[in-house]
C-alpha cells in the first residue's frame, strides 16, 4: 500500500548533538537568565534600532516557525550600540511558542518561561559579505530577543497574526511595509551574553540582546500561531506547529551583563 514517508520529521533538541556536536559547546543558547547574578556594566550603552524605512518583504512558514523576511541589501534597517561594535543588518524576525500559555519562550528568567519569544535576527555586514558567512563567525550575528506575555490584545501584532491563516502550511506570502519597531516594549533595558543559534546548525555566532520587559499579546493572538502546521499541504499528516523552542543550555562559566 501507500507508505508516505513523512516530509516532516521533528527531531527533538535532545538528539541534535548527534549531527551537531556543537550542541554541547561552551556558548550555546538559550540560557536561564538570573537577574541578580547578571553583571551591571555601566560601559554598556543603549541599543539603537534604526528600522525607520520599510524593508519587510514576506511572511513565510518555513516548517520550523513563521518568519518575516527583510531586504538586507543595504543598511536601511540596522541595530547598533549596546554590546555591538558595528551596525548589524536586520535579516528576519520570527517567533517561538508553546502549546499553552506559560511555556514557549527559549530564554527563561530566574527559571520562569514566557508564553512566546520574538527573535529579530541581524548580521554584521561590515565584517562579512553574506548572512551565511556571518552565521559561522563568533561576532557574526546579533539577535534581539523579546518576551511575549499573555494579557490584552497587542494592537500591532494583529498585522502578523491576521496574516497567519495564509501561511498555515509551509508557504510564503508578501507582507507590506511592516516596521518591527511597533513590537518593542517601552523599556529597552537588556541583558546581553555570547551565545548561539537555537536551532541546527547551532553555530556559536550570536551576540544575544534580551529585553527585560515583555510585550503583552492576547491568548487569541497567540492561538493563531498554534494553528500553523509543521507540515505542508501535500502531506496527509497534519502536525500543529507548537513547542518550537529549545530549552535552556548550560552557562559554562559565561557572564551575563545587564544594561540595567
Ligand atoms: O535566534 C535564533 N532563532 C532561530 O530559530 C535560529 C536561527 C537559525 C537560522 C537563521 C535564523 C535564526 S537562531
Ligand atoms: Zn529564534
Amino acid at each position: 500500500g501507500h507508505h508516505f514517508i513523512p516530509f516532516c520529521i521533528i527531531i527533538s533538541p535532545s538528539v541534535w548533538h548527534k549531527n551537531y556536536p556543537v550542541a554541547q559547546g561552551n556558548r550555546q543558547s538559550p540560557i536561564d537568565i538570573v537577574p541578580h547574578q547578571a553583571l551591571h556594566d555601566p560601559s554598556l550603552g543603549p541599543v539603537v534600532l534604526n528600522y525607520d524605512q520599510c524593508t519587510s518583504m514576506n511572511i513565510t512558514n518555513n516548517g520550523h516557525s513563521v518568519v518575516v523576511q527583510f531586504d538586507d541589501s543595504d543598511d536601511r534597517s540596522v541595530i547598533q550600540g549596546g554590546p555591538l561594535d558595528n551596525p548589524y543588518r536586520l535579516k528576519q524576525f520570527h517567533f517561538h511558542w508553546g502549546e499553552k500559555g506559560c511555556h514557549g519562550s527559549e530564554h527563561t528568567v530566574a527559571g520562569n518561561s514566557y508564553a512566546s519569544e520574538l527573535h529579530l535576527v541581524h548580521w554584521n555586514a561590515v565584517k562579512y559579505k553574506t548572512f551565511g558567512e556571518a552565521a559561522t563567525a563568533p561576532d557574526g550575528l546579533a539577535v534581539l530577543g523579546i518576551f511575549l506575555e499573555t494579557g490584552d490584545d497587542h494592537r500591532w501584532l494583529h498585522v502578523i497574526t491576521d496574516a497567519l491563516y495564509m501561511v498555515k502550511f509551509k508557504v510564503s506570502t508578501t507582507v507590506n511595509c511592516f516596521n518591527p519597531k511597533c513590537l518593542l516594549p517601552s523599556s529597552l533595558h537588556y541583558w546581553t551574553y555570547l551565545g548561539s543559534l537555537t536551532t541546527p546548525p547551532l553555530h556559536e555566532s550570536v551576540i544575544w540582546i534580551v529585553l527585560r520587559e515583555p510585550i503583552i499579546v492576547s491568548e487569541k493572538q497567540l492561538g493563531k500561531f498554534r494553528m500553523l502546521l509543521f507540515t505542508g499541504e501535500e502531506e496527509d499528516q497534519r502536525i500543529r506547529m507548537e513547542n518550537n523552542f529549545r530549552p535552556p543550555q548550560p552557562l559554562k562559566g559565561r557572564k551575563v551583563r545587564s544594561s540595567i
